[in-house]
């Protein structure tokens, strides 16, 4: 599980995250949803030990940050990972060599899935497919936990549902995923449990099960109450 525990992050001055507490736990996708610039990716890369807190904790299956963090936990940004020059092959066989976890033969499925052709240079990449082999470079790893900070942004439909259906494969399978999103319509119906931030803190955590049955609501129903309050 990882649990983040009243954690403040300042930049300078700025309060960015606000005592800020949720779990994400193994086997389940749990989705962080705000508006720009309340925190989202400062919380995965917090997770992920790129930026220090300021005050809290925060465990990965009990454990605070060390240098085996990523044996367990893959962080795969919305930016490019790799230098713009390294083909897509180039970047495959780097993170083989780099990385211990490496999975060749989920990175093969994935680049067949993805249509992806492997001579591309990364600089030269769309949008979608630049997401697309961030997904496949990120989801190649044999972790336990993976970060995916806006995997949907800027992507057109067919591509959001393309990386929607690995969302729901055994890729992600006994894996605790954790994303932000803005596009919350395409993948609703994947997420188990939603955390909405505003300013920093936790405004409304739920399971997406439990509000729909209970009072038969969607995620966008109980983003109205919340943000519109
Ligand atoms: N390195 C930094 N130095 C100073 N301020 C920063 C830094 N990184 C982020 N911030 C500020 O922290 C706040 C939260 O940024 P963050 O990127 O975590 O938000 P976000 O919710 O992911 O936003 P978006 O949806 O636009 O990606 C913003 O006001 C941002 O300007």
């Amino acid at each position: 599980m990882i649990e983040v525990m009243e954690v403040t992050k300042k930049y300078g001055r700025k309060k960015v995250l606000d005592s800020l507490s949720f779990t994400a736990e193994k086997g389940e996708i749990t989705c962080l949803i705000g508006v720009n610039g309340t925190g989202k990716t400062t919380t995965l890369k917090a997770i992920a030990g790129l930026v220090p807190v300021s005050k809290g904790k925060i465990l990965i299956d009990g454990e605070p940050y060390n240098k085996h963090i990523y044996e367990k936990l893959a962080f795969i940004p919305d930016a490019p990972i790799m230098l713009p020059r390294m083909k897509i092959k180039d970047a495959i066989l780097f993170m083989r060599d780099y990385y211990p976890d490496w999975n060749t033969l989920r990175a093969k499925d994935l680049l067949y899935f993805f249509k992806l052709n492997e001579n591309d240079r990364i600089g030269d990449l769309s949008k979608g497919n630049m997401a697309k082999v961030n997904l496949l470079l990120g989801l190649s790893l044999d972790v336990d936990y993976v970060l995916m900070d806006e995997p949907f942004s800027g992507i057109d439909i067919f591509s959001r549902e393309q990386i929607a259906n690995v969302f729901a494969s055994d890729l992600v399978e006994n894996r605790g995923v954790l994303i932000t999103t803005h596009e919350i319509n395409d993948i609703e119906h994947l997420l188990d449990k939603v955390v909405l931030l505003g300013d920093g803190k936790v405004l409304k955590e739920f399971y997406t099960e439990d509000i729909r049955q209970s009072e038969g609501k969607s995620v966008v129903d109980i983003m109205r109450e919340v943000y519109r309050q």
